[in-house]
């Protein structure tokens, strides 16, 4: 299962994010490091159930339906915030990084108002690029610390071994780095490490972050004045990324205000239930956010997780069952269990999701929409519901 993990200077809104998609209540605080340690919660994301188009009511084991929207949950880790110079220690630097090693991908978490300066302390009119950067370059300086940790002695052995992409993958393992993502990085690179200046190492670190932890910015407190400007200037400055306005703080608010009962919320639309039981605070609090809401289709963080899975990780959801004609489970669980698998996926690499076994005792899988056989190498699309036979 991939790891989501929020980076970002301290006082972005990293924490009120988190709980805003985890419901998990961490400290939430007008001042630097609220957050110590990392916070490890569940969320999900959300794609149209297929019992909808199929007029069948789901019973969902591993995942949640609502109205038709199949919620699936997945995992977000929340490290404190990151200050420049971070990767030499700085406000407990290190230790932050270290916490993101196990993150696939990274939603880089920015203030959109421009009220927090590079170290999180308040300000007026600061350039958020300023932050994206920053956290860029202490991302790439933390991978360089690791790349070149004993270099002399890996460079050497690699150089021995005539084997570069074996000895920097073993350096890096732990930061959850593919092979491939080595490789890709490598490529342009003199196959001697030996001959490789400062600069080629500076290079090879950011290419490495590039291929192994791609990024999404959640340019958040969007519903400050001044966050309009700054969301442009953002998107206008890194095309290479998606730039996804949020508003954490008020899609934490409508959930602890849907928890309490006072309102209906989908993540797009609010209604409140019954205007008589608010005080005028609260009615006038609740139309706010209703307008906010009208105005933006949405606070932006289900875009922002489902943005980070699908488009991000190219991810796709299949939903495997037993009997093909009544796409149940064998006790009859309509569509039980939907999951996450990357785009590209085969009918067998879905069978070893399930159970090793399966997967090794496969012998041909069904498409139950089309009721047609497939094979062990046929890719898989977004939204198959698969039944795996296998000898197991
Ligand atoms: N206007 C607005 N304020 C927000 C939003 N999200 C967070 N804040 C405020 O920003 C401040 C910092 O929020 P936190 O969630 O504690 O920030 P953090 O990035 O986790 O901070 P550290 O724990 O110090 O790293 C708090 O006062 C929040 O209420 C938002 O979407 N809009």
């Amino acid at each position: 299962m991939a790891i989501l993990g929020l980076v970002g200077k301290p006082n972005v809104g990293k924490s009120t994010t988190f709980n805003a998609m985890t419901e998990k209540v961490a400290d939430v605080g007008n001042y630097p490091f609220t957050t110590i340690n990392p916070n490890i919660g569940t969320s999900f994301v959300t794609k149209p159930c297929p019992c909808s188009t199929l007029n069948l009511k789901c019973s969902p084991n591993n995942s949640k339906c609502f109205s038709g929207v199949r919620n699936i949950p997945v995992e977000i880790i929340d490290v404190a915030g990151l200050v420049p110079d971070a990767h030499k220690g700085k406000g407990m630097g290190n230790k932050f990084l270290d916490d993101l090693r196990q993150a696939d991908a990274f939603i880089l978490v920015v203030d959109a108002s421009g009220k927090t300066d590079l170290e999180g302390n308040i300000t007026e009119d600061h350039d958020p690029i300023m932050d994206v950067k920053f956290l860029l370059n202490e991302l790439d300086m933390w991978i360089y610390g690791i790349l070149t940790k004993n270099w002399e002695r890996l460079s050497r052995r690699a150089q021995q071994e005539k084997n570069v992409l074996k000895s920097i993958h073993e350096q890096l393992s732990g930061l959850n780095i593919s092979e491939n993502q080595v490789a890709a990085a490598l490529r342009n690179l003199d196959e001697s490490p030996m001959k490789w200046t400062e600069s080629d190492i500076l290079t090879l670190s950011t290419n490495l972050r590039k291929a192994s932890k791609p990024m999404i910015i959640a340019a958040n407190k969007a519903d400050h004045e001044n966050a309009e400007k700054n969301i442009e200037k953002l998107k206008e400055e890194f095309k290479e990324f998606s730039v996804i306005p949020t508003s954490s703080e008020i899609e934490l608010a409508l959930k602890k205000a849907e928890k309490a009962g006072l309102i209906n919320y989908n993540g797009k639309k609010m209604e409140i239930i019954d205007e008589t039981r608010l005080n005028d605070a609260q009615k006038n609090a609740l139309n706010y956010m209703k307008n906010y809401l009208e105005k933006f289709g949405g606070t932006g963080i289900q875009n922002l997780i489902n943005n980070a899975y699908f488009d991000l990780l190219n991810m796709i959801v299949v939903y495997p069952v037993e009997d093909e004609g009544k796409f149940s489970d064998k006790k009859g669980n309509v569509l039980p269990d939907a999951y996450l698998l990357k785009k590209g996926s085969t009918a067998r690499e879905l069978a070893f999701k399930i159970h090793t076994e399966i997967g090794q005792k496969f012998i041909y899988a069904v498409d139950a929409r089309k009721k047609l056989r497939i094979g062990a190498d046929q890719e898989l699309n977004d939204g198959d519901i698969i039944k795996i036979v296998s000898a197991a």
